[in-house]
């Protein structure tokens, strides 16, 4: 039986404060061909090593170290420039899924596929016989297999019915990609390291010498940080696109606050932006990157309301029953958002309502998201140098007349891409 909720009290409830009655239900089944065991499969003691074990990645120290995010905005900024000479629209979405794989695999993994630079690297060249995999057969077979493991989520107990060669093959690229940083820890497990970074995979290597573990583990990781970040970035263009008024004023606050230079920014200064906090905001309730999610009941419990006449009493909820809760429908429902909840308006920050469990982009209780204020930053920090590099951002003619269309597999994006030219300063 599936139970479906947006009421906020009840989403409290399965994520915190009944944290305990909950587990993520056939997901483990679901994604296991493409994510083995991590954080985000796992529930019960494997979760909570797999999260104690990254928690040290994301402490304000390391997460405030911008110096590796500069050199990639600075080639994303500068293939923006380049394109948008040619008076073509191309697809900054695609572009932004490069960069967070370049800034991802720096910040987890040691080292960056750098695929803004060259795309076609092989990440593979110590495989023997096996084909070469570079950071473009990585993105496209990772595409594919997300939106099977999409399929998968939605089928229930039916998930089986979707796999085939195609995904098969797909989840042996991927993994591929991702054993290219498995072996460089490995063989690099003894050597002294630099004092006082943190590397995600190396500290793996201190756990264990098995390279599936290794390599489950970071490829959880790794689906974590390339896309999310990617789409929010996404969507913010987007939405700047198409609303001059706030792409404006943004930019006034941004000069501003930051001038032209990137000496200004620092992970303190970006936190205190207040109007670029309230646009990224609004952009993540008009569209959470996670849209829809689902817990398991793993005994009996209750939801604190949405039962009797009013609707106001606690409903019984019987062990192995599906929760289904939608954030995409809870950030648009008026009776939280007002009137006007349909509509992009950073400004609705700034008028003192507190937002608790009714604004959930990074979910809520234990298993809220880890890298909030790393994807926070990197976000920041790119667009904030997008509007000190441009003053005007174009959507091709057809996107700019149509409503917006979301792609949705396990994450929500821009369908068919933010195709745009960006107007130099
Ligand atoms: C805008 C960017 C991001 C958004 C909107 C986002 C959102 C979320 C959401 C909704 C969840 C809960 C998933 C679930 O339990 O079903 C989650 C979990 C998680 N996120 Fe993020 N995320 C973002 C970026 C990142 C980044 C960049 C990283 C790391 C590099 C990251 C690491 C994680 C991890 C490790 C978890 C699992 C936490 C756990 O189960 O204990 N996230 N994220």
């Amino acid at each position: 039986m599936n139970i479906l909720t947006i009421h906020p009290e009840n989403i409290k409830a399965i994520l915190a404060t009944n944290f305990k009655d909950y587990s993520l239900g056939l997901r483990y089944k679901q994604f296991l061909p493409l994510l083995g065991d991590g954080i985000f499969t796992l529930s019960g003691s494997g979760w909570k090593h797999s999260r104690a074990m990254l928690r040290p990645q994301f402490s304000r120290e390391q997460v405030s170290q911008l110096e590796s995010l500069n050199d990639h905005v600075s080639t994303l900024l500068t293939i923006f420039k380049e394109k948008s000479q040619t008076g073509q629209y191309f697809d900054a979405q695609k572009l932004f899924h490069n960069l967070t794989l370049d800034t991802a695999t720096e910040f987890l993994f040691g080292e960056s596929c750098n695929s803004l630079n060259n795309e076609s690297r092989d990440m593979n060249p110590t495989a023997g016989s096996s084909a070469p995999v570079s950071a473009a057969d990585f993105a496209d077979s990772f595409n594919y297999c997300l939106t099977v493991l999409a399929l998968r989520s939605q089928a229930g107990y039916f998930y089986w019915l979707f796999s085939g060669r195609k995904f098969i093959s797909g989840v042996k690229t991927c993994k591929a990609f991702v054993d290219y940083f498995v072996r460089r820890a490995l063989r690099t497990a003894d050597e002294k390291k630099e004092e006082g970074r943190y590397i995600f995979i190396e500290e793996l290597t201190k756990e264990t010498r098995d390279a599936t573990i290794i390599r489950d583990q970071s490829f959880n990781i790794l689906l974590a940080g390339r896309d999310t970040t990617a789409s929010l970035l996404s969507y913010i263009t987007y939405y700047l696109a198409r609303d001059k008024r706030v792409l404006n004023k943004l930019r006034e606050v941004v000069l501003e606050e930051f001038g032209t230079e990137i000496d200004n920014l620092t992970f303190e200064s970006l936190k205190r932006c207040t109007y670029l906090n309230h646009v990224i905001n609004e952009v993540l309730r008009l569209n959470p990157i996670v849209p829809l999610n689902f817990r398991s009941a793993v005994r009996d419990t209750i939801l604190p309301v949405g039962g009797g006449p009013d609707e106001s009493q606690p409903v019984f909820v019987e062990k192995g029953t599906q929760i289904v809760y939608s954030v995409y429908a809870l950030h648009r429902n008026p009776k939280y958002w007002g009137e006007d909840a349909e509509e992009f308006r950073p400004e609705r920050w700034s008028e003192g309502k507190i937002h608790n469990w009714d604004f959930l982009p990074f979910n809520g209780g234990p298993r809220i998201c880890l890298g909030q204020q790393f994807a926070l930053t990197e976000t920041s920090y790119t667009v904030v140098r997008v509007l000190q590099t441009f003053k005007d951002i174009n959507l091709a003619p057809d996107q700019l007349n149509s409503k917006l269309l979301n792609n949705s597999s396990l994450t929500s994006s821009v369908a068919n891409g933010v195709r745009a030219i960006f107007t130099p300063a």
